[in-house]
């Protein structure tokens, strides 16, 4: 039987994100601690001490502290939800907009937490460089992006409302990056096991905008990528078996695939392609490619300006 709680988990980042997060892995208690870190000790302090009241009002056994990021190298795991402060004026390829910004943060934690053996999900956008950056900055050998499990969950729900049928019967994944060049694996959806004919374009068309209208609704997305960061925790930790698409390297890049985790020990499982969604991927893997060396090759402040 696999055990259903774990002793301790690092979060990183006290926005939106890192809120909604922690809030829930305080409301489901998988881990006795929760360690809190931010861009402040203040900050840290504030959200530990709201999370100590919700676990009073619910009788959860998770203890959320604050701490330093250097306080955390004794987790199991680490959610990395931070963002600088910049502005995005980006309309298109938004997530990207960030990567300039972030990278400093990235660095920053990357090296505070060299040869950290747990596992690592990082959220911190574009997820899919930010989750390379942070992997071969620390060196750490268990690091995953969180992204392509959201789309994945956002794919499900839209094709079982066009087709009338329960998100329960869906099979299938969104792969590749987590951003404008998400692949989506219409080829081998299945409802109640049968292939079916996926409505491409209506389902595109609902996951460019569903984050852009959750956003200016209630300002972030916060509850899905808290639950996306959820279900990998469970998978990542073996509390749970079961598939997610995360970032991880794969064939000299890094993109979301599926992953079939084992007790906690991950096998990629890419399901079969056409010759358009091969073609689709590896238009992910060179973006992603030449981004990052762009970000790598992009002179960078030895100071973090963050407010
Ligand atoms: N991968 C996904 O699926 C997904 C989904 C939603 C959001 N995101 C990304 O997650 C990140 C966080 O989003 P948010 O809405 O919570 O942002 P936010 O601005 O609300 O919160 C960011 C937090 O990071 C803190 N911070 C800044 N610098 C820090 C540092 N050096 N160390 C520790 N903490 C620091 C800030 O003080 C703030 O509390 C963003 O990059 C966002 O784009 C990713």
């Amino acid at each position: 039987m696999t055990p259903r709680q774990t002793e301790s988990i690092g979060v990183i980042g006290a926005g939106a994100v890192g809120q909604t997060v922690t809030a829930t892995l305080v409301a489901t208690g998988i881990t006795r601690r929760l360690l809190v870190a931010s861009r402040t000790r203040d900050q840290a302090a504030a959200l530990a001490a709201d999370l100590a009241d919700m676990r009073q009002a619910t009788s959860s056994p998770t203890r959320p502290e604050s701490c330093d990021v250097a306080g955390m190298t004794g987790c199991q795991a680490l959610v990395i939800a931070a963002r600088a402060a910049f502005t995005n004026a980006r309309c298109a390829d938004i997530r990207m907009g960030g990567a300039t910004a972030n990278a400093p943060l990235i660095r920053d934690l990357a090296h505070q937490l060299r040869g950290y053996p747990g596992t690592v999900l990082v959220v911190t956008n574009p997820v899919d460089l930010m989750t390379r950056l942070f992997a071969e900055t620390s060196g750490c050998e268990r690091v995953f992006g969180i992204g392509s499990n959201l789309d994945s969950a956002r794919y499900r729900l839209a094709v079982a409302r066009l087709l009338h049928v329960p998100a329960t019967a869906i099979q299938g994944h969104v792969i590749g990056e987590h951003g404008d060049h998400a692949v989506v694996c219409a080829s081998s959806t299945t409802v109640n096991g049968q292939p079916v004919t996926i409505p491409l374009t209506r389902v595109r068309q609902e996951l460019r905008t569903r984050p852009g209208r959750i956003s200016s609704g209630v300002g972030r997305t916060r509850a899905g990528p808290a639950g996306a960061v959820l279900s990998a925790l469970h998978k990542a930790l073996g509390l749970a078996d079961g598939t997610e698409e995360l970032t991880t390297h794969q064939h000299s890049a890094w993109l979301g695939i599926p992953l079939r985790f084992t007790g906690g020990q991950p096998l990629p499982c890419l399901p079969r392609l056409t010759l358009e969604e091969t073609r689709q991927l590896a238009a992910a893997a060179t973006k992603l490619r030449t981004a990052y060396q762009t970000l790598q090759t992009t002179p960078h402040p030895n100071r973090l300006e963050t407010s």
